[in-house]
């Protein structure tokens, strides 16, 4: 923590919408990020779902210098190696591990660590960590859940993902202990197919104004 370029609060305030991004086809890696940054979301968490993820990863922070990019899914701490060396800017994981807090709290980039229960966010707060993303959000309670979750932990700030929509978002941003929330809508599959940038732009531009 002490060596982190940058605090997960810095990150996680930039922007209310994060776009969780998968990647099947490296060629859309850079469009598809100039298209999200056109529509004013430029922190980006690039999934390590898919064989191409890396290469997508390192293309956008090579052409894409005005986003800030992370990595999304980072499970373990070669993984966590591989994208701070690739130049990730953050990282975050589903879940969280000791093995991934000890790791990341010695590292140069901010892990932003999954929680689902009070006690996974007392052991990541032992690690000195207060962002946490709140996943799976929708299935794990929603707002309700995150509202109760939250209540002891004051300081505490999350990115809550994992079935948000257009239709929902706005009740988590609502809650003081939310910075942003994270979605794959902003990036759909079929536009990414169809080379649609026109739309994904629409889409983020949409997100950020329905936020404020
Ligand atoms: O890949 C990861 O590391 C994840 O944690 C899963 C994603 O956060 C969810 O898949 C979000 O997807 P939606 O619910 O469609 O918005």
């Amino acid at each position: 923590m002490k060596n982190w370029k940058v605090s997960a609060e810095t990150v996680l305030k930039t922007g209310p919408v994060v776009p969780v991004i998968v990647v099947n086809d490296l060629k859309h890696a850079v469009p598809m990020a100039k298209a999200l940054v056109a529509g004013g979301v430029r922190v980006l968490e690039v999934t390590l779902r898919t064989p191409v993820a890396m290469e997508a990863l390192r293309a956008i922070i090579k052409e894409v210098p005005e986003a800030i990019v992370g990595a999304g899914t980072v499970l373990n701490t070669q993984q966590l190696h591989e994208v701070t060396e690739a130049g990730a800017q953050f990282v975050i994981s589903p879940g969280i591990t000791e093995s991934l807090l000890k790791a990341a709290t010695d590292g140069p980039i901010p892990l932003i660590p999954g929680i689902s229960t009070v006690s996974e966010l007392m052991t990541g707060m032992d690690y000195g960590l207060r962002e946490f993303k709140f996943f799976p959000a929708e299935a794990n309670g929603g707002v309700k859940a995150l509202q109760a979750i939250a209540g002891p932990f004051p300081q505490v700030r999350f990115c809550p993902t994992g079935g948000i929509t257009p239709a929902n978002y706005r009740d988590y941003l609502a809650l003081k202990s939310v910075l942003c929330i994270g979605g794959s809508w902003l990036v759909p599959a079929d536009a990414l197919e169809q080379g649609d940038w026109n739309r994904i732009t629409e889409l983020a531009r949409e997100a950020v104004a329905g936020a404020r």
